[in-house]
């Protein structure tokens, strides 16, 4: 059974790719829990694993062995037709280089996971799902702006906009200030805190100091592990 509260639960993950002849490990037996209401941090040197780690947890690839759970389901990695479902109905992704679509507006952006996973839902209410995300994420431009026009700090924000709209259980966010100043990073860290406040989980990759200060647990990687930090 899970534990109460834990919005998703690895355990004994292991991942390797083949270098050559050999399979080099990146992932050891790692074990993670993401709780309801915190933000939980992953933190390391580039090339440790924080985005392998990321996307298993994300439901993206497929480990070599271990399990995931959501809310005491385990993935079926094997199922990619019902992975892609419960990743548009449970699960928000925030991704390095944000994978916006520049040519589009800021509210088409946004809307697009509602399209995919709600195609009956009425213009009105979709339009209020939106503008619901963009109050979340503090995004105050014009909707129907095109997102190529505009700065790395409101891009961030579409991107975490989009990522809410569908009131996910788990978000999850790869060096979600990377791009970022620090004024605008930290700005990008009070959303995640208000986002996990009102009950989702979210896991984050950094090497940013600023938004490690601002995680409940951080994992640090020590090598193919993942080590409990505080
Ligand atoms: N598809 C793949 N095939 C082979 N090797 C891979 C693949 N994906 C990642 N790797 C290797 O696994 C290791 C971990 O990569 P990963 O992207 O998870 O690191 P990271 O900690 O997220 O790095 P960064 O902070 O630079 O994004 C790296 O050595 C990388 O080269």
């Amino acid at each position: 059974m899970p534990e109460s509260g834990i919005v998703v639960q690895a355990r004994s993950i292991d991942m390797s790719y083949r270098d050559g002849n050999e399979w080099r490990v990146v992932l050891d037996s790692v074990d993670v829990d993401v709780p309801e209401g915190q933000v939980i941090g992953l933190q390391g040197p580039s090339g440790c694993g924080k985005t392998t780690l990321l996307n298993i947890i994300a439901g993206l690839a497929r480990p070599r062995g271990g399990s995931v759970a959501m809310a005491g389901r385990d993935y079926e990695f094997a199922k990619p037709v019902a992975m892609a479902g419960m990743r548009r109905r449970h699960i928000g992704l925030i991704s390095q280089n944000y994978g916006l679509i520049d040519d589009e507006s800021v509210f088409r952006n946004i809307e697009l996971p509602l399209k995919f996973d709600r195609p009956r839902l009425r213009r009105g209410e979709r339009r209020a799902k939106v503008e619901r995300a963009m109050r979340d994420a503090e995004l105050a431009v014009d909707p129907s702006a095109r997102v190529g026009r505009l700065s790395g700090g409101e891009k961030q924000r579409v991107a975490i906009a989009r990522a809410v709209v569908n009131s996910p259980q788990l978000l999850v966010a790869d060096e979600p200030t990377a791009a970022l100043d620090a004024a605008t990073g930290a700005k990008v860290i009070a959303r995640l805190r208000d986002i996990a406040a009102r009950g989702a989980g979210i896991l984050v990759a950094t090497h940013d100091p600023q938004v490690v200060e601002g995680c409940d647990v951080v994992y640090g990687f020590d090598g193919p592990r993942v080590l409990l930090r505080r």
